[in-house]
C-alpha cells in the first residue's frame, strides 16, 4: 500500500460506501450477512449520513470504486481478531506479506493480529487455510483463526446450523464443527512433542519430549515444556508463585520469540494451575506480540501441563480475552478446542 493508499485504508467506510450499492447512504458493503449470534455491527455507523453527498464527496467515492478495493470480514475469537479474505476463487492469497502487515496496523490499518485466506480446497480437504500474522510472516495453523473460518464459510455458502469442514492447512488437515449454539469446536489433530520437529534445539528429558527443560532467559532459570499444533510453543509455569497478571509481558515475551533455542521463533505461553482442570494462560505470540488469546497456545497448554502432571487432560483455560475448553483426548491422542467467533465488521480497503 501507498501512504495514500493506507490513509484510505483507515476510511475504508468511504471505500465501503463505494462498493455499497444497495445502501449507498449508510455507506456499508451490503455482503449477504445472517448474522450468526449477533450480526456483525457496521464499522461506519459513525460515517451515517442522511443528507446527499456534495460534489467533492461523491467524485471522492466514485474513484475509490474505480481502483482496487479488497473486500473484507473482521471476525474475534475471544478478541484475537482477524480480517478475513474470500479467496476462493484463487490459491494466491489476495493481499502480499507487506500489505497484510499494514492491514493489520491499529493506527494506519483496518487493525487485526493477522489476516486469514479462504482459499479451495487442496489435498481432498474442503477449503485451504491460509494466514499471514501482523508482522507479514506466515503461520502454519491459528485455532482462534480456525473457529472464525469456520463461521465465515459458513456465512459466504449461506449454511445454517450445524455444519463440519475439512481444512488444509499448514499443520495438516483440520476440522471444525459449528455447534447448534454457534459455539466451533475443532479437531485439532495430534500435539507434536519431538523437539526437532517443534522445532527446538532444547535437548529431550522425557519420553523424547522436551518437558520442563532448563531454559535460560534474562537471567533466568525457566522450566519450559515445548509443544507443536503444528505451529510451536514453548509452555512455562514460570517460578513457583507466578502470577500471570504480574507479568512484564512486552519485555519477556520477545526474548523467549527470538531466543536461539528456537529456530523458527516460538509463541510462549505463561501459565498458571488454578486447579487440575481449571488454567490461566498470558501469551506472547510469535510474529503478533501479546494477544488477548490463542487457541493453539490454549491447546499447547494442556498437552504440557498433562505432560507434566499438573492437570487432567479436560481443561478450561482463561486467556485475556475469555476461556477456551481444551481436551486432549487419550483414545485418539487428538486435542479438542471448543469456543466462540464472530463477525465483527465488514467493509472494503483500497490496497
Ligand atoms: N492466534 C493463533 C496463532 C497464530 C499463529 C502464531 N502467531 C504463530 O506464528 O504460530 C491461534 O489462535 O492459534
Amino acid at each position: 500500500m501507498s501512504p495514500d493508499a493506507t490513509a484510505a485504508a483507515t476510511s475504508f467506510a468511504a471505500a465501503a460506501a463505494a462498493a455499497a450499492p444497495t445502501a449507498p447512504s449508510r455507506g456499508c458493503v451490503s455482503l449477504p450477512f445472517r448474522g450468526g449470534s449477533r450480526a456483525p455491527r457496521r464499522a461506519v455507523a459513525s460515517m451515517a449520513v442522511s443528507t446527499p453527498r456534495s460534489a467533492a464527496a461523491a467524485s471522492f467515492l466514485e474513484r475509490r470504486e474505480s481502483e482496487r478495493a479488497l473486500h473484507f470480514v473482521k471476525y474475534q475469537g475471544l478478541g484475537n481478531d482477524f480480517i478475513m479474505v474470500d479467496n476462493r476463487d484463487s490459491s494466491e492469497p489476495k493481499v502480499t506479506p507487506e500489505e497484510a502487515s499494514k492491514l493489520c496496523d491499529r493506527n494506519f490499518g483496518i487493525g487485526a493480529d493477522g489476516v486469514i485466506f479462504v482459499m479451495p480446497g487442496s489435498n481432498g480437504a474442503d477449503y485451504t487455510m491460509r494466514i499471514f500474522n501482523s508482522d507479514g510472516s506466515e503461520p502454519e495453523m491459528c485455532g482462534n483463526g480456525v473457529r472464525c473460518f469456520a463461521r465465515f464459510i459458513a456465512e459466504l455458502e449461506n449454511l445454517q446450523g450445524t455444519h463440519s469442514f475439512t481444512i488444509h492447512t499448514g499443520a495438516g488437515l483440520i476440522i471444525p464443527e459449528i455447534q447448534s449454539d454457534g459455539q466451533v469446536k475443532v479437531d485439532m489433530g495430534e500435539p507434536i512433542l519431538s523437539g526437532p520437529d517443534i522445532p527446538t534445539k532444547l535437548l529431550a528429558t522425557k519420553n523424547k519430549a522436551v518437558v520442563q527443560a532448563e531454559l535460560e532467559v534474562e537471567g533466568l532459570t525457566w522450566h519450559v515444556t515445548c509443544v507443536s499444533m503444528g505451529n510451536p510453543h514453548c509452555v512455562t509455569f514460570g517460578a513457583k508463585d507466578l502470577k500471570v497478571d504480574d507479568l512484564k509481558l512486552s519485555e519477556i515475551g520477545p526474548k523467549f520469540e527470538h531466543h536461539e533455542m528456537f529456530p523458527a521463533r516460538t509463541n510462549t505461553e505463561f501459565v498458571q494451575v488454578l486447579s487440575r482442570s481449571h488454567l490461566k494462560m498470558q501469551v506472547w505470540e510469535r510474529g503478533a506480540g501479546a494477544t488477548l488469546a490463542c487457541g493453539t497456545g490454549a491447546c499447547a497448554v494442556v498437552v504440557a501441563a498433562v505432560l507434566e502432571g499438573r492437570a487432567e487432560r479436560k481443561c478450561v483455560v482463561d486467556l485475556p480475552g475469555g476461556p477456551l475448553e481444551i481436551e486432549w483426548r487419550e483414545d485418539d491422542n487428538h486435542v479438542y478446542m471448543t469456543g466462540p467467533a464472530e463477525a465483527v465488521f465488514y467493509g472494503s480497503v483500497v490496497h
